[in-house]
């Protein structure tokens, strides 16, 4: 563990909270217990408790929640039991919405309280939560017997470009070898401005798109399904309080305004966007389906799998530099479930911490000239390809855009078929516990006759 954040000094409220300093203090350890039951391969032991937004069925009002082990623990629930007792949250109806906006806009202090009494409530040795019966029942539903949402309203979408394998591949392929990697790439994290509106859930299908592609010789431009449709392997980080319009938020405080990460699936139609991007970049080669994962695994848990961001040369302008400058050691997998086929198989392996910017230094840069952020923006991490062939994060740079097939158990690809389902992982593996995003899958269907 290389980083510990400062742990915040409460005045000590009720019930739940007058031990939790000295026993559950800082991050995740491995003595601490669930009275409920949590599988050794769980993604969602008590160091995790990731937050996300569900319908315990298709009936009734979504509320936030928070993952543990095969369980989802209703916040409105607890929340209305008064076990929220801290100076933030008590009284406070940020977990009776309809999503986390709310509760993301109360900034890290009311996170902090949150996951304390949480991992308090929840821990084998208190009774409050463990010996209602009555209070478990109405609080606790099956994880695959409810229905996952969007956990929050995306206002703005902004996709990063922070591999630096990732854009010394593309830049080979789309601009040639000579100096793949554009001059500004070394200077600033690159973006695009994603859209909001088709961001989905995991699970939701992806219906194929129908644009414009290249001309071939004389002819008009191919218009019809494109024929490239790919994956892009990313996390996303949610916003939290986010900066007033005209007030850029200091890199150094950069990370008080993101609550979590998410796996995020960055589909993107190859044919469509080489011809469309020039000059002002990806429009509708992206913006037809952008998948994530439901849980929101939060900087405090992921803080014991902190890890130096690599050297940046040269140095980034003053407004960039971080006094510390961190990255996640995540491990993340991406496997392909071809049409027709009972089995997935794992077509790569990368890992958060190939990332060159850091996720502090993407939202500094996204509010230096004064745009603001706010509760819920979604700011994509770019896809996360690491050095070697077999940690290329897409098809693109898998098939090196379609020169080579990929050999999927018994079938091959170059890019996706109509029936093909994507899967996407993560976990970040601890002393005896895993805390894990749980997945990021969707298929995609035919695109409109
Ligand atoms: O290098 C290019 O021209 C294009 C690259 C992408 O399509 C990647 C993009 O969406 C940003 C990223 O995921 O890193
Ligand atoms: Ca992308
Ligand atoms: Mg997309």
């Amino acid at each position: 563990m290389l980083y510990h954040f400062s742990f915040p000094h409460y005045s000590l409220p009720p019930r739940l909270y007058h031990t939790v300093r000295r026993s559950f203090g800082n991050s995740a350890s491995m003595a601490l217990k669930s009275f409920i039951d949590v599988g050794p391969d769980s993604h969602f032991p008590i160091q995790n408790l990731p937050f996300g937004v569900f319908r315990p069925d298709s009936g009734s009002p979504a509320r936030p929640g928070v993952a543990i082990g095969d369980h989802v623990l209703d916040l409105s629930a607890v929340a209305s039991a008064g076990l929220f007792g801290g100076p933030i949250l008590a009284g406070s109806d940020c977990f009776h919405q309809p999503n986390l906006n709310k509760f993301l806009a109360l900034g890290r202090p009311a996170w902090r309280e949150a996951r304390t009494t949480l991992q308090k409530m929840l821990s084998s040795t208190e009774p409050v939560l463990r010996d209602n019966a009555e209070l478990k029942k109405k609080s606790l539903f099956p994880m695959d017997k409810v229905e996952m949402v969007l956990p929050i309203a995306i206002g703005d979408y902004t996709d990063f470009f922070s591999s630096m394998h990732h854009a010394k591949n593309c830049g080979t392929m789309f601009r040639g070898p000579q100096d793949p990697i554009p001059q500004n790439w070394f200077h600033l994290p690159i973006a695009y401005h994603g859209r909001a509106s088709s961001i989905v859930i995991s699970g939701t299908n992806i219906i194929r798109p129908r644009g414009q592609g290249y001309p071939s010789g004389n002819s008009p431009p191919y218009f019809g399904p494109s024929l490239k449709l790919d994956f892009e392997l990313e996390m996303a980080a949610v916003v939290g309080p986010g900066n007033e319009l005209g007030k850029p938020i200091d890199v150094n405080n950069a990370a008080d305004h993101i609550f979590g990460l998410v796996l995020m699936n960055d589909w993107s139609a190859r044919d469509i966007q080489a011809w469309e991007y020039v000059p002002l970049g990806p429009f509708l080669g992206k913006s037809f389906g952008t998948t994530v994962s439901p849980w929101i695994v939060t900087l405090e848990a992921l803080e014991a799998f902190a890890c130096k961001a690599p050297e940046q040369e040269p140095k980034p302008l003053p407004y960039l530099a971080e006094k510390v400058s961190k990255n996640y050691d995540i491990s993340l997998e991406v496997q392909i479930k071809p049409a027709g086929q009972k089995d997935s198989c794992i077509v790569t392996k990368s890992n958060f911490k190939n990332l060159y910017w850091t996720v502090t230094q993407q939202l500094a840069h996204h509010t230096i000239n004064g745009c603001n952020l706010r509760p819920g923006d979604l700011l994509g991490t770019g896809t996360i390809s690491g050095p070697e062939p077999e940690s290329r994060g897409c098809l693109l740079e898998l098939t090196w855009n379609g020169q080579n097939s990929l050999s999927l158990k018994g079938t091959s690809r170059k890019f996706l078929e109509d029936g093909d389902e994507v899967t996407i992982t993560g976990l970040c593996k601890g002393d005896g516990y895993t805390v894990g995003f749980g997945a990021c899958s969707g298929k995609v269907v035919p695109a409109p006759q």
